[in-house]
C-alpha cells in the first residue's frame, strides 16, 4: 500500500502530508517522551488463495529505535502491516503491543498511529480533516492546530486538502496518525514521492519521534536507500519470510555471513590468535587478515582488549545497497503452483 494521492473517505488508516513551509522537526509537545511500547510480531501467516504474502513471520520491534521494514514490491510489507494493525485477519500467528493484540487494546488509536495511504476529503480543509477526525475518535478538537503545527502545516491549515501536493499530503496524514499521540507509528512508504526536502525534512522528524519521544517507529520502504539515514534496525523480508534482521551497523559489516570484514595489521600472527581464541573465523595474508562473520566494531574492540595495533578496518562488502539486493534477489513473492493448500505446502 501507497500513498496514492487518493482523496477516497476511510475511516480507520489515519491519513499523511507537506508544504514548504517548516523543515524543523517539531513532533510533540516538549520533550516529554511516551510510555515504551513493544511491538512483537510472531509466526504471522497469510495467504490470498494460491499466493502465500506472508509466511511464519517473526519480528521485534523496539521502543525509541526507527526499524526500517524492508522488501522488494509483493514481499508482504502491506499484508504484514496490515494485520499489525488489526485491519486484516492473519492465518495464523500474532502481532502484540506490549503483550496485546490491536483488538485487544483499550484505546486503540492512542496506542497506534498509522499511516498507510493519503485518504481525504478533497472540499475538505486539512484543520477541517483533523478536526472530523478528532470528533470521530472522542479527541479535543484542539489537537488538530497541535499536530498541524508539528508537521509545519499550520500556514495551510485552512486551505483545500484536494489542492494540497503530494508532500503536504504526506504531512498531513502524518499529523492524523500523531492526533492520539500513540507510542507507536506504523508508516507505509512515507517518503514516497516526496523531493529531497521533504525526505530531509520526514528523516529528521521521524528520528525525532523516535530518539528524543522514546517512540516505537515502524517504517517499510522497498528502497534500502531510501530509508537509509533514518532507521537504526532494519527488518528485511522477501517472499512473506524473515531474511535479515538487525542493526544497520551489523548490516553494513555484512556481520552473520553477509560479508567479510578486512583487517591490516603489523602483528598479523599474533591478532588472528586473539581471534580465533575468541572462536572468530579468521584466513591471514601477509599483514592482511580476512574475517567472517562478525563487525568491524567488534574485531576493533577484540585487538584493542589484545593490544594489538591496526593499520586498517573496514567492511570488504560492497555497499548497504549490494547486500540488500543480495539478501533479497528473487524474493518478491511466492507463487505457489495450485491454490490447492496442500500443494501449497509442499512449496514451503
Ligand atoms: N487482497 C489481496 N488479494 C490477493 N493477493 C494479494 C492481496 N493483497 C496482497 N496480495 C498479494 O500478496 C503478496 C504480498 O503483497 P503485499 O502488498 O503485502 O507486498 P508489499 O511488500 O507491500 O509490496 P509493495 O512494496 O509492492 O507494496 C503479493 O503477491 C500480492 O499480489
Amino acid at each position: 500500500m501507497r500513498l496514492d494521492g487518493s482523496s477516497r473517505a476511510r475511516t480507520r488508516e489515519p491519513a499523511i502530508s507537506s508544504a514548504r513551509t517548516s523543515s524543523a522537526p517539531r513532533p510533540g509537545a516538549g520533550t516529554q517522551r511516551v510510555e515504551p511500547v513493544q511491538v512483537e510480531i510472531s509466526g504471522l501467516t497469510k495467504s490470498f488463495r494460491n499466493v502465500r504474502a506472508v509466511a511464519d513471520l517473526g519480528f521485534t520491534v523496539e521502543p525509541g529505535t526507527v526499524t526500517g521494514f524492508l522488501g522488494p514490491n509483493g514481499a508482504g510489507k502491506t499484508t504484514t502491516l496490515r494485520m499489525v494493525l488489526g485491519l486484516m485477519q492473519p492465518d495464523a500467528g500474532t502481532a502484540t503491543f506490549n503483550g496485546r493484540t490491536y483488538a485487544e487494546l483499550a484505546e486503540p488509536l492512542r496506542t497506534v498511529g498509522a499511516v498507510l495511504e493519503t485518504a481525504f476529503h478533497p472540499a475538505r480543509s486539512g484543520r477541517n480533516h483533523l478536526r472530523v477526525y478528532c470528533r470521530a475518535a472522542g479527541f479535543p478538537v484542539e489537537r488538530a492546530d497541535d499536530v498541524l503545527a508539528q508537521v509545519g502545516l499550520t500556514d495551510a491549515g485552512n486551505r483545500r486538502a484536494g489542492g494540497y501536493s503530494l508532500g503536504m499530503r504526506q504531512r498531513l496524514a502524518l499529523a492524523t496518525a500523531l492526533l492520539g499521540d500513540p507510542a507507536v507509528l506504523v508508516l507505509d512508504e512515507p517518503a514516497n514521492g516526496l523531493d529531497p526536502e521533504g525526505i530531509q525534512w520526514l528523516r529528521g522528524f521521524i528520528r525525532h519521534l523516535a530518539h528524543e519521544q522514546g517512540r516505537t517507529v515502524l517504517v517499510s520502504s522497498h528502497l534500502l536507500s531510501e530509508v537509509e539515514q533514518t532507521v537504526d534496525r532494519v527488518v528485511i523480508v522477501g517472499a512473506g519470510q524473515l531474511v535479515r534482521e538487525g542493526s544497520m551497523e551489523q548490516l553494513r559489516s555484512g556481520a552473520d555471513g553477509a560479508g567479510t570484514v578486512l583487517v591490516r595489521s603489523p602483528e598479523p600472527v599474533r591478532l588472528a590468535d586473539a581471534l580465533q581464541a575468541d572462536g572468530i573465523q579468521v584466513a591471514v595474508d601477509g599483514d592482511a587478515l580476512t574475517v567472517s562473520g562478525r563487525t568491524t566494531a567488534e574485531i576493533g574492540a577484540r585487538a584493542f582488549a589484545a593490544g594489538v595495533e591496526l593499520h586498517e578496518l573496514r567492511s570488504k562488502t560492497s555497499g548497504l545497497e549490494e547486500i540488500y539486493f543480495q539478501l533479497t534477489a528473487g524474493r518478491g513473492q511466492f507463487a505457489a503452483p495450485s491454490a490447492d493448500p496442500v500443494a501449497q505446502e509442499a512449496t514451503r
